[in-house]
């Protein structure tokens, strides 16, 4: 549409600068650069016999009238081309928003009404951090959710444009979010937006995050054997594979670790805060602290779908160890660098082995095989530079064929 306009533009400027050529040469008067001084009456001096220095100076009176008629043009053409893509930009601007926005019929309006602000004190926390708090809630229909609350930091001051472009950005990314279906990651079912604070409503699970689970597994109160921990491991890199390559516009997750992994009764994965981190101020600075982000992210800030491999790669770490990354095990003055590096020191010496879960020994030789596979496919993952990590289809398709070596 531009061009056209553009096109439109360049005509009217070549018909001006023509319209001021024939102006000139006829001798009327056109354009406001013609002024009387310069023009010759046409009666009293026919062309015939001009002499040479005035044929010269119309002669220049042209040149200098096709200069000015381009520059004018020109700018012409550029002041209206700016308007026009002001206008459109203003006319396709996201409105803000009121009252809940809900993407499921499970849900009524009327039952969201308890997020409200001055509710949080009824609320169960599930957990919170810089980039929000999560709460559980029982709606009038008996429907459990898990809300995600995000507050804005430009809140404390006066509502102004940041605030109003970062609920535009919210918005969009949330309407987006909303069109994820896949059953490895959380669907958002509704969000509610009261001044700078958006709700976000997920379906609850009861089971709750990897990291749960984990911590439980390393109590002894729940056995996560191989074959499940496989299955979890598979199914988000399924889940990473669908935001990378098949939603349209891809997504990363920018936060990828076990409390963002929740898992259903059959401890199916379903990824959750997916692309939030970014929406957040707090978010990337409070996730660089954690042990899952790509060393890339602190050195240059550079966030790719590889550093998301890369949260996947510790993440299948923990898995194969059970050990949690931040566990003092792992703290600088014990000299084990943290757990990527302790489990490249053990697969290059050859005491791999050494490094799986105790809980997952004696499961088979063919189980522990597989699990010496998935040591190295964790590796690969955490390789330091990005080019060397397996993108997401290619990872689901190396943990898949795990049980066929
Ligand atoms: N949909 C859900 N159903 C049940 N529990 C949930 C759900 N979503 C989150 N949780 C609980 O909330 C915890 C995570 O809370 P939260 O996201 O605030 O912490 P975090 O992941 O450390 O922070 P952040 O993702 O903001 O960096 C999970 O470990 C889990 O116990």
């Amino acid at each position: 549409m531009e061009k056209k306009i553009f096109g439109k533009t360049l005509a009217l400027q070549y018909l001006i600068c023509l319209f001021f050529l024939l102006s000139q040469i006829t001798g009327t008067s056109f354009s406001p650069f013609s002024d009387s001084s310069f023009s010759h009456p046409p009666s009293s001096s026919p062309p015939s016999n001009l002499h040479p220095s005035s044929s010269r100076a119309s002669l220049r009176r042209i040149l200098l009238g096709i200069l000015f008629g381009s520059l004018t043009g020109a700018f012409a053409s550029i002041v209206f081309l700016f308007s026009i893509r002001l206008f459109i930009l203003f006319a396709n601007r996201t409105p803000i928003l009121k009252g809940p926005v809900i993407f499921t019929p499970k849900i009524s309006p009327k039952s969201l009404k308890v997020i409200f602000p001055g509710n949080d004190e009824s609320l169960q926390m599930l957990g919170s951090s810089p980039n929000g708090k999560y709460f559980k809630l029982a709606l009038n229909n008996e429907v459990t959710v898990a809300v995600k609350v995000i507050e804005s930091t430009y809140s404390s001051g006066s509502p102004g444009t940041n605030s109003n472009s970062w609920k535009r950005k919210v918005q969009r990314e949330l309407e987006l979010l909303a069109k994820v279906s896949h059953r490895n990651v959380m669907s958002l079912r509704a969000y509610v937006r009261d001044h700078d604070r958006f709700s976000l409503v997920y379906d609850y699970i009861s089971i709750g995050s990897l990291e749960d689970a984990m911590k439980r597994v390393r109590l002894n109160r729940l056995r996560l054997g191989w074959e499940l921990r496989h299955r979890i491991a598979i199914g988000m890199a399924k889940g990473l594979k669908y935001l990378h390559f098949e939603f349209i516009p891809r997504i990363l997750h920018y936060n990828l670790k076990p409390t963002n992994v929740l898992l259903d009764e059959g401890f199916e994965p379903k990824l959750g805060d997916c692309g939030l981190a970014r929406l957040v101020v707090a978010g990337v600075d409070s996730s660089i602290s954690s042990c899952y982000v790509a060393p890339e992210c602190f050195q240059s800030c550079r966030y790719t779908d590889k550093s998301d491999i890369y949260s996947f790669g510790m993440i299948l770490s923990m898995l194969l160890t059970g050990k949690d990354p931040s566990d003092p095990f792992f703290m600088e003055e014990m000299g084990r660098g943290g757990l990527g590096p302790w489990l490249r020191h053990l697969q290059q010496v050859g005491e791999a082995r050494e490094a799986l879960d105790k809980g997952m020994l004696g499961e088979g030789e063919k189980e522990e095989e597989e699990m010496l596979m998935a040591i190295r496919i964790a590796l690969v993952c955490l390789s330091d530079l990005p080019a060397d990590r397996p993108s997401s289809d290619e990872l689901e398709a190396m943990l898949t064929q795990l049980h066929s070596f």
